[in-house]
């Protein structure tokens, strides 16, 4: 299974990722931006705000989601792959641009190999701003509050635009809860 954690920054991607990291020892973990080592020199112009023009920014982000697609997501399809973001984080913060042609463009650079399972962490405005003001902020979180709440909504929408198997978990709930959520949807 292809397994992807998304969410807004901040929602607490990482954190349930190290709980998996445990439960899950013979999977393959990964992320997007910088899974692949070209995916970290790209990570770092796009996270770095040296693309002025967001359409650049965005194929820098396609370049790296198509890289990952062939050299983690394809070798690996048949194991457990679990991944920090994905073509979801993708179309979502591409906002400057139609869903409808994102996914046209995402689904050529992930040779149409989609998650079999998300799991979507959502935050409250009141929550999302206290966790961002708990650390350094990068050029996309700069953006602020409403920036990212809607980036947090084209998710959702994009889920359903692609009718992936997903489940939407309440960000600020313990994590133990969120731990036990994502075990039931993954029926571990
Ligand atoms: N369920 C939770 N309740 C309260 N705080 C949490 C919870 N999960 C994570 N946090 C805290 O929120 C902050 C962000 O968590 P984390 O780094 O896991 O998020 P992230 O989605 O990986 O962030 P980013 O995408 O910005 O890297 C951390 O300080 C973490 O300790
Ligand atoms: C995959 C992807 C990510 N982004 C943004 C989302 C975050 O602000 C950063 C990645 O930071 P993280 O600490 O690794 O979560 O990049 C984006 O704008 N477009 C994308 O395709």
């Amino acid at each position: 299974m292809y397994v992807v954690i998304e969410g807004i920054d901040t929602a607490g991607k990482s954190t349930q990722l190290d709980l998996l990291q445990k439960k899950f020892k013979d999977a393959i973990f990964t992320k997007e931006p910088g899974g692949t080592q070209l995916g970290v020199k790209l990570r770092a112009m796009a996270l770095g705000g040296e693309a002025k023009s967001k359409i650049a920014e965005m194929f820098l982000f396609l370049a790296d989601r198509a890289e990952h697609i062939e050299e983690v997501i394809k070798p690996n399809i048949n194991n457990t792959i679990i991944s920090d973001r994905s073509v979801i984080s993708g179309i979502a913060y591409a906002s400057q641009l139609d869903i409808d042609k994102l996914v046209d463009l995402n689904l050529i650079a992930t040779e149409n190999i989609l998650p079999s399972h998300v799991i979507l962490l959502e935050l409250t405005p009141e929550e999302l701003k206290f966790r961002l003001s708990q650390k350094e902020n990068d050029s996309i979180e700069l953006r602020g509050i409403d920036y990212l709440i809607n980036i947090q909504n084209r998710m959702k929408i994009t889920l359903e635009k692609l009718n992936i198997n997903y489940i939407a978990i309440d960000a600020s709930l313990k994590i133990e809860e969120i731990e036990k959520k994502i075990e039931d949807f993954l029926n571990v």
